[in-house]
């Protein structure tokens, strides 16, 4: 049928068409039904929703559908209904175990990247691959599958380094300081991170803190080609985009499937034009990789990946049994890490894990002797360097350079836990920190979070302050609290564990 569009002014979070009840009828479509819409060379699929908010003769649709396609009000569209892809029945293949063909794989990415794909059956992909896995051949394919359903990034300032965390693990505001340590050592390092998947707050929430994250390619290549450094958001660009949209079922389900997280960060690197890559595995319990067993198995995964790939890929398998630093949740994070830049000081966790990947990267990159480079990279932010890498790169992404740690905006809805015995801390859940934060309202609400006051081995009396929850509102932060009594996220000992007599 053809149709006039109507541009509704909303924002769903779903690629939505509005179709009139009458006219459903006669074309016999029903809600969730998937339509193409068609006009020129420009196609665009969705899902029916019957509305009268649109008259007969009329499609609506919505800013989402505007921001693949700039389609105008009034201009005549064809509107076809479409069958189920035939990607769904690859989809079924794996959800029962099988191995997926090349082409199979490529069906299912190009159906996400052109929506042909909802999101319940993104979210059985998703589910499927957490399930049953995928084997390196599969995921050799979907990397690939997936950087080339985008676009690709040409940095004219090589060699050109990179670093990713695995995530998982609470408060990792790491790579905030990796990046401008490796810069200011005249390494380039175009470092494109996810928003928060599992945890309370990811690299690019933290960094949105106190500067923009979402440019366009040409705006990235001019920024990098002048200062070496940026750290944007890699949603916001068209590289590799099945990783975004896949990211958003995984972040509802708070779910990481390792094939699908291998393929995800890789192929973005791919992307990028990324020729060293560092891959950061935080491992302990509580996290994404519990042992350092299988942190070695995904390791050599990340290294074979790499190297289907043309690219030299090392591994840092880091102690990821507690946060990192003190705090937790994208501003308090933001304050954390723009102070430890500034002084060149900073919690233990925080300082050890940045110098020390900061460290290898600019071994990788020939600029340290083997050996030599954590102290390098410990130099570099002493000397204040690293912080005016800093600044460079918050001024060329539109923020405050000038901006000071205690200025930045944090919750004013407080709750203090104090120790209920005096003891010793053994034992941080990373799970729990991570779910209260995020019942506090972060990582959208920025302010929200956690500031703990101790870590693993110390010596607390009773009375004393554990750990405060912030959050914006009100009912956020009592959400937070219930949490937080029922988990018990710190666990306090005294030097007897336990008494066994009579056994
Ligand atoms: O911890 P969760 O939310 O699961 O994982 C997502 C985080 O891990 C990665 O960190 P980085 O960008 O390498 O610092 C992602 O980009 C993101 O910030
Ligand atoms: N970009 C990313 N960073 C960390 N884990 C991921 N899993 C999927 N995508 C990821």
């Amino acid at each position: 049928m053809k149709a006039k569009i109507r541009i509704l002014d909303m924002y769903s979070g779903r690629y939505s068409v509005f179709i009139n009840e009458k006219e459903a009828k006669k074309a016999k479509l029903h809600p969730d039904d998937l339509v193409k819409i068609e006009a020129g060379k420009k196609t665009v699929y969705g899902s029916v929703v019957v509305s009268n908010l649109v008259k007969e003769g009329e499609i609506g649709i919505s800013r989402d559908i505007l921001g693949l396609h700039s389609f105008s009000e009034g201009e005549v569209v064809t509107v076809i209904p479409s069958g189920t892809p035939e990607s769904v029945r690859y989809i079924k293949k794996k959800m029962h175990g099988g191995k997926l063909r090349k082409v199979e794989i490529e069906a299912i990415v190009k159906d996400i990247v052109d929506r042909k794909l909802r999101d319940i059956e993104i979210s059985s992909f998703v589910t499927s691959l957490e399930i049953n896995g995928l084997d390196m051949d599969e995921i050799a394919a979907l990397t690939i599958a997936m950087a080339e359903t985008g676009d690709m990034l040409d940095i004219d300032r090589k060699p050109i380094m990179d670093v990713h965390s695995i995530g998982g693990v609470p408060g990792n505001k790491t790579n905030i300081l990796v990046v401008p340590i490796v810069a200011a050592a005249g390494l380039t390092i175009p470092k494109t991170s996810s928003r928060a998947i599992t945890s309370a707050a990811g690299t690019a929430d933290v960094v949105e803190v106190f500067a923009e994250v979402s440019f366009s390619l040409d705006e990235i290549k001019r920024i990098v080609e002048k200062i070496g450094a940026c750290m944007v958001w890699g949603g916001a660009l068209n590289l590799a985009p099945a990783d975004d949209i896949t990211i958003k079922s995984e972040r509802a389900l708070s779910i990481d499937p390792t094939g699908l997280m291998l393929a995800s960060i890789m192929s973005k690197k791919y992307a990028m034009g990324s020729q060293y890559v560092l891959i950061d595995i935080p491992t302990g319990k509580g996290v994404k990789v519990e042992t350092v067993e299988q942190a070695r198995a995904l390791a050599r995964d990340f290294i074979e990946l790499g190297r289907r790939l043309g690219q030299y890929v090392e591994v840092a398998i880091t102690y990821g049994g507690q946060p990192i630093g003190h705090t937790v949740g994208p501003a308090l994070e933001a304050r954390e890490a723009l102070s430890a830049l500034m002084t060149g000081k900073g919690p233990g966790s925080l300082i050890e894990k940045a110098t020390g990947l900061a460290g290898i990267l600019l071994e990788m990159g020939g600029v340290a002797p083997t050996g030599m480079g954590k102290k390098m990279a410990r130099e570099i932010l002493e000397s204040g360097k690293a912080y005016e890498k800093m600044r460079e790169i918050i001024e060329e992404q539109g923020g405050n350079p000038d901006i000071k740690p205690e200025e930045i905006p944090i919750g004013d809805k407080t709750y203090t836990f104090t120790a209920p015995i005096s003891g010793y801390i053994t034992g941080i859940d990373n799970k729990a920190i991570t779910g209260i934060a995020r019942a506090a309202g972060a990582p959208e609400d920025k302010g929200a979070g956690i500031e703990l006051y101790v870590k693993v081995g110390e010596k607390v009396k009773e009375g004393d302050p554990l750990f405060t929850i912030r959050a914006e509102s009100e009912a956020r932060l009592d959400q937070a609290i219930v949490l937080a009594r029922r988990t018990e996220p710190i666990r306090i000992e005294g030097m007897v564990l336990q008494r066994i007599g009579n056994i």
